[in-house]
Formats: C-alpha cells, sequence, structure tokens
C-alpha cells in the first residue's frame, strides 16, 4: 500500500505549562487536498511547524511520504513547501527580483524558467514587475505561494493562506489549489473560511485545544448528536409556538428552531434510511396535530459540523461571525 504524503501520530507539544498539542493523530492522502479547521489558539500552527521541523514535538511521530521525520536517508525539506501565516514579504522588490533571489538561495538551476512558470501559475504575469509593496494583500500572498513551490515540492503545508483576502482572493486561491491538485500536488492548508474549505477540501481535520476531534470528508462527517434522522422540518405554524411541544414527542431526541416556520429535529432510534425517518416525521408531527409544509434531510454543513465540534453543547445554527476571522 502506499504511505500517505503525511502521517502524524501521537504528537504532543507543551509551551511550558501550556499544551499546545496533545496526542494528534492523524493523515494526509497522496494527491488530495486536506483542510486543517479549527478555532483560534487550538494548535494547529504547532501542528505545521512540528510537521516542517521548525518546532521539535514533545512526542509523537511524523512521516513524510513514508520517510520518518529526522531520517538521514534523504532530505525531507525537498519534500515540501510550507507558506506561513502572515509571511514576509520584500516590499521594494518586484515579484521576480523577489522569486529570482529565493530561486538562486534554493540554488535551483533553471531558475529563470522556474520563476517565470510559478508566476504563471499563481496568475501574477501582468504584475510580475511591479513592487510587491504595491501589491494587494491577494496579490503578495499569491507571491508567497509561488515562492514555496518554486522548487517543485510534492507536498505544500499552508497556514491561513485565504486570511484578511477577500472573495475574489478567496476564489483565486481555490484555483490555484484545484490545479496544484491536478498536477498532483499533495495540500493541507489551515483555515477559517469554512464554506470554502467545504467546496474545495477532499478531507478534513479538525483540532480543538490541542486535541484532533475528527476527521474525514467534509460530506460523511457528522457532528456528535447529529445522525443521518436529523431532519429540517417546514411547519405551517411558527417554529416558536410550537418547539416545546414537539420537543416533548415521543420519539424526537431534539428540537431547534433554526427559522421562522423551521426546525431542525433529531429523531431517536431511527435506521440511517433518510426516507424512512423523513416518513416517520411527517407521520409523528401530523399525529400530533402540526401541518407539515416539508422535510428535508439535514446535510450538516462544515460550519455545523464545526459548531457541533467545537460547542457541543449547541447544535442551534448560528451566524459564522464569531467564527471566522
Ligand atoms: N512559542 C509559544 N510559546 C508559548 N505558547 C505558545 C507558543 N506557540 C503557541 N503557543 C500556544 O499554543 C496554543 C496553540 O497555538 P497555535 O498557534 O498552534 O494555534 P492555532 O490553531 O494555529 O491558532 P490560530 O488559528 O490563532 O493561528 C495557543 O494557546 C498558543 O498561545
Amino acid at each position: 500500500m502506499t504511505s500517505p504524503a503525511l502521517a502524524v501520530t501521537a504528537l504532543s507539544k507543551s509551551f511550558g505549562a501550556k499544551r499546545a498539542v496533545e496526542d494528534a493523530t492523524f493523515s494526509v492522502a497522496r494527491g488530495e487536498i486536506t483542510g486543517f479547521l479549527g478555532p483560534n489558539g487550538a494548535g494547529k500552527t504547532t501542528v505545521m511547524n512540528m510537521i516542517v521541523g521548525l518546532t521539535a514535538p514533545d512526542a509523537g511521530a511524523i512521516e513524510l511520504f513514508g520517510v520518518p521525520q529526522g531520517s538521514r536517508q534523504r532530505d525531507l525539506r525537498v519534500l515540501f513547501g510550507y507558506l506561513q501565516e502572515k509571511p514576509r514579504i520584500y516590499p521594494e522588490m518586484t515579484a521576480r527580483a523577489y522569486l529570482r533571489f529565493f530561486a538562486d538561495l534554493y540554488g535551483i538551476a533553471d531558475a529563470g524558467s522556474r520563476v517565470k512558470e510559478v508566476i504563471e501559475r499563481v496568475g501574477l504575469t501582468a504584475a510580475a514587475d511591479r513592487r510587491l509593496g504595491n501589491f494587494s494583500r491577494g496579490m503578495q500572498q499569491r507571491a508567497c505561494l509561488a515562492r514555496v513551490m518554486l522548487h517543485r515540492p510534492e507536498l505544500l503545508i499552508l497556514d491561513e493562506p485565504t486570511l484578511g483576502l477577500d472573495p475574489n482572493g478567496v476564489a483565486d486561491m481555490r484555483a490555484i489549489f484545484r490545479e496544484m491538485k491536478a498536477e498532483g500536488v499533495t495540500l493541507l492548508f489551515s483555515s477559517h473560511q469554512l464554506a470554502e474549505m467545504e467546496r474545495v477540501c477532499d478531507s478534513v481535520v479538525f483540532m480543538r485545544q490541542g486535541r484532533v476531534l475528527a476527521t474525514g470528508r467534509p460530506g460523511e462527517l457528522l457532528p456528535s448528536g447529529l445522525s443521518a434522522s436529523s431532519l429540517q422540518v417546514e411547519l405551517y405554524e411558527t417554529a416558536a409556538q410550537c418547539i416545546q411541544g414537539i420537543a416533548a414527542l415521543p420519539g424526537v431526541a431534539r428540537a431547534h428552531q433554526i427559522g421562522p416556520h423551521r426546525l431542525e429535529l433529531v429523531l431517536r432510534g431511527l435506521p440511517d434510511d433518510g426516507r424512512d425517518a423523513r416518513a416517520h416525521a411527517v407521520r409523528l408531527l401530523s399525529s400530533a396535530g402540526y401541518t407539515v409544509l416539508s422535510v428535508d434531510a439535514a446535510t450538516p454543513s462544515l460550519e455545523d459540523i464545526f459548531i457541533g465540534l467545537t460547542r457541543p453543547e449547541s447544535l442551534v445554527r448560528q451566524e459564522p461571525a464569531g467564527l471566522v476571522h
């Protein structure tokens, strides 16, 4: 079996009394885009710094393409590129000069043509001879991304690459990720842009308070308490009037208001079959005297999952403002 691009096992790190990362285990499949998610201070940057060798773990193991970190067999640094959160640029340099400077520093043989290639890859050809200081935040971020891909790494590790970008900048970044994936590059990136993660990620890893809470494919991850028997129900009656009565019905595990006439309902003891669950909900609510206008299987978004995992006491849909930078 082919080894994953990255395997992190039981990784821990403390800074003094602060346990920044505790027993973190996850892997990143080759050729996939993996999103690394968690609230501020979850430990994502610390994990990334340990993966790339900037921070020494207290315990645990890291393998890159099947090779243990610290092994002398191969210089692992050539395998990955790392874009740190808030990377530094040299504002007085043009994008081309900046990239040429690093290409020479890294000893890249075909520096001139490789610089041209990466400039094209991140869509900066027209601006290549402008000074970085005059670039927008999104363009600066693209120049930094170009820098970390100069040496043709097989794995890109990107810490908050979309932080501070406007929606166009985020969409550009997403397109670049997809193109890189199509070329066979593996990506691991942290982000708070949940909707963006959902659209671009093959897999996600959730962290909170130093621990990995969940890993998996976005469509398959379910927050605790949500299951395939979670439904969104639209009623003729107002949700506020009937929420308590519905929550008290036998067979209803939870009921939350999610709109003036909409409820999220979790039924008890049903098989994971959406059709059965919907039919059951209609019968249950109708026989209790409610008028059901529609019932949909609730497909949790990454945002729902994030809230479910990071605030287990609350599965009520909330505005993302408190979670997004
Ligand atoms: N060098 C350090 N010294 C002391 N504490 C640190 C150090 N680096 C990180 N921490 C602490 O470890 C915890 C994890 O921080 P980390 O930066 O890894 O989280 P994060 O998930 O990347 O957060 P953010 O999304 O805000 O960047 C935080 O409580 C942080 O304050």
